[in-house]
Formats: C-alpha cells, structure tokens, sequence
C-alpha cells in the first residue's frame, strides 16, 4: 500500500489557511499514487489552546465532512491526524479516520495529556481505545505524547493492529526521544509506525519534523526533514507476519507475571 506522510507547517489559529494547505498537498500526493493519507496533530489550529472557545471545530463538524469528502473523491484511506474539537461543552484533541470509500472508521481522543504544552488545563482526556479497519489492514491510532505510554500502543497492538499511527507536534527540544520511542514501539510491537510530525514553529516551540515511517523489523523507510514535505512510501504489510513468526514475542508474553505487579 502506497502511505503518504504529510509533514505539514501548521499555521497557528488559522484553521482557514490549515484546511486549504492540506487540500492542496493531498491532491498532490493523491497524483503521486497515494492510497493512505497521514497527516499531523492538531493540523486545524495548532496549540492556540486559549482561542479554542473561537476555534475548535464544534463536533467535528467541518473536519468530518472536509475529510469524508477527500477520501471518496480520492478513493484514499485517510488517518487524519488530530484536531482542535469541542464535543458537549469539553474541548478534545480528536483523530478522525475515513476509509476510502468515505465512511468513517475511527474517532479518537487524545488519552494522555500533556502538561508541558497546557493541554491538561483546557483539554479533557478521551477514554477509548483506538483500532479500525482500512481495507485489509487492521490499524491502530494514537496522539504525541500518548507515544510515551507503552502500554496504550502495547494494547493496541494485541487488539490486532498491524500499523500504528502516530500523529504529533513534537518540539525539536526532544527531537531524539521522538524517533528512539518510535523505533521502538516498532521493534517491541512487531508492527508499522507510521508517524507525522510538524514543522515551524508557534509562540512557545520550534518543531523540526523527522516524521517517520519504521518498518516491524525497525527499520526506518523514511525520515523527514526540517521542511514542509510529504513523503509516498511503498509499505508492504505481509513483514507483519514474517518478523512476527521469526521471533514469536507475542506466543512468549506472560501477562499474567506482569499483570501480579501492575496491581500492586
Ligand atoms: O512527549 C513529548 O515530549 C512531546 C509531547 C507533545 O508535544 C504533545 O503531546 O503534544
């Protein structure tokens, strides 16, 4: 499958310019044989996390039919990073996902917030797991920090996701945590990480992308740059399989051991 990553310079408080950028570069990518869109955290409005009241995108509403109609139009999966919501009378940090025929197939919220950009005073924190079906391809989806937790990408795993979604804005400051954690979670899991980052800056951070596609034996298919870029990335899944049957960590867990100590 032809994955597309878009590492886009996410403008701040903008949703404007930020849904015309991403029209524009999955039209590009869409002429480049893309058949999967990836795209970053928070692409709407960037972390204006005190101009959300004005802001964020009310149920999901204009993201949802934006990226509904991109996917049939195209006939793309989209993974559609995250963006700024307010469901109810709470704001999120929100992962849509459309199948290529249009249908929606995953919404997720950010579960682990993150206090060093303020996301824990003004977001609230979602509460489900996050696993769909695109075409043949069991995936999973997580948002930036929740790339911390091992467990929740362990979880997803287990509940049979072969690709693992990382959408972020990520600051340069721990550029090197973001691409070890990565590999990582790629290595231990056995699976695709397939993950976006942002470029540019906002009035707090720089971020300098090094999005990344790793493949299950952790191998780095591509790495971004500093710049605003995509990347249209042949990924062949059946690696699942063959690292899986090569060193069989799954048949080897013992998680009844592990589960004695995380209750205490
Ligand atoms: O964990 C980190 O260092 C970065 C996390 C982050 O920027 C986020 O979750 O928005």
């Amino acid at each position: 499958m032809k994955i597309a990553c878009i590492q886009l310079d996410v403008a701040f408080a903008d949703p404007e310019k930020n849904f015309h950028n991403v029209q524009t570069l999955i039209k590009k990518v869409v002429s480049e044989g893309a058949e999967l869109v990836a795209l970053p955290e928070m692409w709407n409005t960037a972390y204006a996390l005190t101009e959300l009241e004005n802001l964020a995108d009310i149920e999901g509403k204009r993201t949802k039919k934006f990226l509904s109609n991109l996917a049939r139009t195209y006939h793309i999966h989209i993974v559609g990073g995250s963006v700024s919501t307010k469901k109810g009378a709470n704001f999120y940090n929100t992962m849509y996902v459309y199948s290529n025929d249009g249908e929606l197939v995953g919404e997720y919220d950010k579960a682990h917030l993150f206090r060093l950009m303020d996301e824990h005073l003004y977001l609230q924190a979602g509460n489900k797991e996050n696993v769909f079906t695109l075409g043949s391809i069991q995936a999973g989806g997580v948002i930036c920090y929740d790339l911390r937790f091992p467990e929740w990408l362990r979880a997803h795993a287990l509940a049979g996701a072969k690709v693992l979604f990382v959408p972020a804005q990520w600051p340069s400051t721990r550029i090197d945590h973001w691409k070890i954690l990565l590999q990582a979670r790629a290595i231990e899991n056995q699976c695709f990480v397939i993950a976006v980052n942002r470029i540019g800056s906002d009035p707090n951070n720089q971020f300098n992308g090094q999005s990344m596609i790793i493949a299950p034996w952790g191998k780095v298919l591509w790495t971004g740059t500093e710049h605003e870029e995509y990347a249209v990335i042949d990924v062949d899944f059946s690696e699942v399989e063959e690292v899986r049957t090569r060193i069989p960590v799954y048949e080897d867990r013992r998680p009844s051991l592990y589960q004695s100590l995380f209750e205490k």
